[in-house]
């Protein structure tokens, strides 16, 4: 498994005893013979905790597998943080310029699969994105997203409309073009396969019962599996006028662990019952507000649905992509497929380690 080789996170502390249980379980079916139930309660505890299946153990396995073999009782659990962080006060303008800034997001996003970067607005003159938005709604450019798995039909698990490559957002656009390459080049490991970028996508979700069921944007491993589709990185910047209550409105975008590859799931729902509980952030779409993330199975997302009447939730999604052929059937009519390179030198950079945080 490579797991440890994407730098994943440890597994929850409450899957921990359950895994091992299972693991010891496995053993003993092992023991009486029974291989076919053995593997699957050996498979069972990898999913519930994915360092079981690397070769050398963390320490809090070892010592759990010891307490339950020899009935000891098992240390308390310490409670989970809160998934929704408090607000944070805007940090300086384009802060995230500064040389030492993408050292920092791609270290966190190297570590935790997702970064968030506050204050991205494009500065004046260019036109606020949030008009731009605005404009193309009420040119009827939207229509109900639909998804490339679901045949191109229309979704229950979503409930967003879009417009593709609407007009005013090309100087987030290229803002986050300039941001993707100088990541780049302070994290190549991991993100040296990005060389091209999809067009913008305008979404809107209104108040409903569904906001965009849990999904991976890429449905691969680092460029293996067979629904591959060239995105490495997703990024979402949000848009929205005043505060962004997110107890109130609801809308957050929901970021899982990385999960296991799966055949089933497709985008737009399936693994959330296997993998549920496994939440990690809840983040507010507060204007401004930039959010990155690997595309496949390292992050697995879902938009919560909007709670009050008469809230907008606009969102501008930005997928970049590898130099590998778009497959056959990704070119659905579902996808703007017009890919835009992405041109310009990197600016040399130091590896992912060692930089300063964003100021908070
Ligand atoms: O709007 C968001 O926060 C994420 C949207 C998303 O996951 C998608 O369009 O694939
Ligand atoms: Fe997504």
């Amino acid at each position: 498994m490579a797991a440890a080789e994407f730098g994943w996170p440890p597994s929850p502390p409450e899957a921990r005893e359950p895994a091992l249980r299972s693991y010891l379980a496995a053993e003993a079916l092992c023991d009486a013979g029974d291989l076919p139930a053995a593997i699957k309660l050996f498979k069972a505890a990898y999913s519930l905790a994915w360092e079981l299946e690397a070769e050398a153990w963390p320490e809090w396995a070892g010592a759990m597998l010891a307490a339950l073999r020899a009935g000891a009782p098992l240390p308390p659990l310490a409670s989970p943080p809160p998934l929704l962080a408090a607000p944070r006060p805007p940090p300086p303008p384009q802060w995230w310029r500064a040389a030492a800034a993408p050292a920092s997001l791609a270290a966190t996003l190297a570590s935790r699969q997702f970064v968030v970067l506050d204050g991205f607005a494009p500065p004046p003159p260019s036109p606020p994105p949030l008009a731009a938005a605005r404009a193309a709604w009420h040119a009827g450019a939207f229509s109900a997203a639909r998804l490339a798995a679901a045949g191109g039909e229309a979704h229950r698990n979503r409930s967003d409309a879009i417009a593709w490559r609407p007009a005013g957002l090309e100087p987030l656009a290229a803002a986050a073009d300039a941001l993707v390459r100088r990541l780049r080049a302070a994290c190549p490991r991991l993100l040296a396969p990005i060389a091209r970028r999809q067009r913008p996508m305008l979404s809107r979700y209104a108040r409903a019962a569904v906001g965009f069921a849990r999904h991976v944007d890429n449905h691969c491993l680092a460029g293996r599996g067979e629904r591959c589709n060239g995105r490495v990185l997703t990024a979402v910047y949000y848009m929205c006028e005043g505060e962004w209550d997110a107890e109130a409105y609801g809308g957050c975008l929901r970021v899982y662990r990385p999960q296991q590859p799966t055949e089933g799931a497709e985008e737009g729902g399936g693994a959330a019952e296997e993998a549920a509980g496994d939440a990690v952030a809840d983040i507010a779409p507060v204007d401004g507000r930039l959010v990155l993330f690997f595309s496949d199975f390292r992050c697995p997302h879902e938009v919560l649905p909007v709670k009050k009447e008469g809230v907008e939730r606009w969102a501008v999604t930005l997928w970049y992509w590898n130099s590998e052929p778009i497959p056959e059937w990704w070119v659905d009519g579902v996808h703007d497929c017009t890919l835009v390179p992405l041109e310009g030198e990197d600016p040399s950079c130091d590896e992912c380690v060692g930089a300063p945080e964003q100021p908070s």
